[in-house]
This record gives C-alpha cells, structure tokens and sequence, in this order.
C-alpha cells in the first residue's frame, strides 16, 4: 500500500525528514528516504511523542478512495503506537484539501462510492473517537470535507488568509447528519445550520469569530507550532482517564452515528446521485 512505515526513527531522522518536508515544499531535491507515492505520510516526533499526519496528493489533496483509504490506514497506525498526541495536516504549501475529489462523484460507480463512503464512516470513528489528543494544523484553503476532518480534532489552527467550511450546498449536496452533528460539536446549532445551508466558507476572521477554529497563524510552521503548544497542554495530565474523558463527551453522537451507518450511507449514494448533484459535478468539471 502507499503508506510510509511507521517507525520510531532517531532524533537526527526527525530532523532530516523536516528538512526533506521543507524541501519538497520549496520544490528542491532532496535525497532522503522519502517515497514520494505514498498519499499519507506518518511521522513521530520521538522528543514528544506526538505523530504526524500529512495529506499528501497534489495538487489539491482531493479525497479518492485511495486517498480515505490510505488516511484510515494511518489513524490505525498512530493508535496502535500509542501516540501521545496527533497533528493533522498537508504538505501542500496553500492548501489543506479541497474536499472530496469531484471525479470520485461524477458518474460515480455505486459499488465503489459506497466504499468510498464505509472508509469515510471508519476515519470518522477513528479520529472522532481517538482517546489521544488531536489537533488541526490547516495551513491552507479547507473548503469540504476536509473541513470535516479538521473538526473531528479538538483543536484548529489556520493560516491567515485561508478559506475554511463546507461548501457541499453550493453544489447541491445535502449535508449528511455526521457531519452536521460534528460541526455542532464544535459551534452552536444555529451557527451550524447558517453554516452548512448557505454553504459559508469561512474567512480566517470570520472562522475565529464563530468558534470553529481556535488560533490564526501566521504561516504554516506557526501554525504547526500552536498545535503542539496546544498538545503540550496535556503533558501532564493522566492520558488513559483523558481519553475516557473525551470519549464520554463524544459518546452520545458516536452511538447514534453507529446505529444509522446503513442509512447514512444510503444518503449519501442517493444525494451524489441526484441529476442536481450531477450536474454540478459536471459543470466544475467541464463536462
Ligand atoms: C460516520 C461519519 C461519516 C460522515 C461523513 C460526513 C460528512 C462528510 C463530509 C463532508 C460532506 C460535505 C460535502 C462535501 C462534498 C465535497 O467535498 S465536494 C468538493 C467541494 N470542493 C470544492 O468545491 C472546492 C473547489 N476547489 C477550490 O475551491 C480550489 O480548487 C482550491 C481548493 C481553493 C485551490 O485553488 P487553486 O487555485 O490553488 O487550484 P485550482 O482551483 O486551479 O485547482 C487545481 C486543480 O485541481 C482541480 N480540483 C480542485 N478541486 C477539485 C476537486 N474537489 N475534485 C477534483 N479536482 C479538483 C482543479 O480542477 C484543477 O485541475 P486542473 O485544471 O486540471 O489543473
């Protein structure tokens, strides 16, 4: 698969893979023991102990099912090795992720958008559900269901001049209820409602202003910077009644979440579906 092998590497590969990162983002060579395929990369920081997840599919981090697959692939890795916290971001200089690939929509196969749709059901629970703590380093444009999974994460950080929401209205998508459950989990009711019926993408101002993020960075590095600042905040504190904590919280949206999968994912077919939808899809696409 194209994920890269999570290994706890010495300090000085920590250092040479920020370096690699770095380059690549300045589009210089580099030769490290990067494997540039792969769509989801994973790193820990072994001074403390926090991973790193980093979308990577240029140019626009547009989710395929490869792409939700290798993501699902790589909230399992960061479980099993007992993180002490997670950073969600991407590797493209401006852009955190464009949302769902609209090419995974247009015409879709209903065999393979309903396997698009289970992997997205699984990342959901692993990153909604995740008894570590998790943070949202968006340093770029997050227009849709990236959005959704920066808002799984207890903690957004976003570079100026970003654009951040869920424009799924503005296509003529219906807003599936995980989603409207887990933007409430962050903003209120109405907030929420406004949000996802006008299909509002979010200034970085704006964004700070209505609560669904909670820091506005500079750049991306300052960005990465105040999510570990806000993992820090858990250092000390016991990370098993944490996790409990948090979960608790959670519990109830979880549950409900779980007893509708089926019907979720029936919506969801039958809302890609629909000659609006398709329509739309094929008018971005210029078909
Ligand atoms: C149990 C739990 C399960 C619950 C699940 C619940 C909810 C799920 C989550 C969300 C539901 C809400 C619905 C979401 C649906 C979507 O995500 S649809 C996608 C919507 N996205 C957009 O409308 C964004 C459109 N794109 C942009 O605004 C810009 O591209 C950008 C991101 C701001 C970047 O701009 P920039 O100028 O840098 O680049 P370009 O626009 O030139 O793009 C470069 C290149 O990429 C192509 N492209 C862009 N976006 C997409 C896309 N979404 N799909 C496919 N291709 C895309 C673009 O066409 C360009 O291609 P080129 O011309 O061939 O170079």
């Amino acid at each position: 698969m194209l994920l890269r092998q999570f290994t706890r590497a010495p300090n000085n590969m920590n250092l040479i893979r920020r370096i690699a990162t770095n380059a690549i983002l300045k589009n210089q060579t580099v030769t490290t023991n990067i494997d540039y395929n792969q769509l989801v990369l994973v790193d820990v920081n072994d001074k403390n102990g926090y991973a790193t997840v980093t979308l990577n599919r240029p140019p626009v981090n547009s989710f395929n099912l490869e792409l939700m697959m290798a993501l699902s692939r790589a909230l399992d890795q960061v479980e099993r090795n007992n993180s002490r916290g997670m950073i969600l971001t991407s590797i493209i200089p401006n852009i955190f992720s464009t949302g769902f690939d609209i090419r995974e929509l247009y015409q879709a196969d209903e065999r393979r958008l309903r396997e698009f749709w289970s992997v997205l059901q699984d990342c959901w629970f692993k990153l909604y559900g995740s008894t570590y703590p998790t943070a949202a380093s968006i340093n770029g444009h997050n227009p849709a269901a990236g959005c959704f999974f920066a808002l799984c994460c207890e903690y957004r950080a976003m570079v100026r001049n970003s654009k951040l929401g869920i424009s799924g209205a503005r296509l003529g998508i219906s807003i599936p209820l995980p989603m409207i459950y887990t933007m409430r989990s962050v903003i209120s009711t109405r907030q929420t409602e406004l949000a996802l019926t006008t299909g509002t993408l979010f200034t970085s101002d704006d964004a700070l202003k209505v609560g669904l993020i909670d820091d506005i960075a500079t750049d991306r590095s300052d960005a990465f910077a105040k999510c570990e600042a806000f993992l820090d905040r858990f250092k000390d504190i016991p990370p098993v009644s944490r996790g409990y904590t948090k979960r608790s919280v959670r519990q109830k949206d979880m549950e409900e979440i779980a007893a509708n999968r089926q019907r979720d994912t029936d919506e969801f077919v039958r809302a890609v579906l629909n000659p609006e939808a398709q329509s739309s899809f094929a008018a971005f696409l210029g078909k």
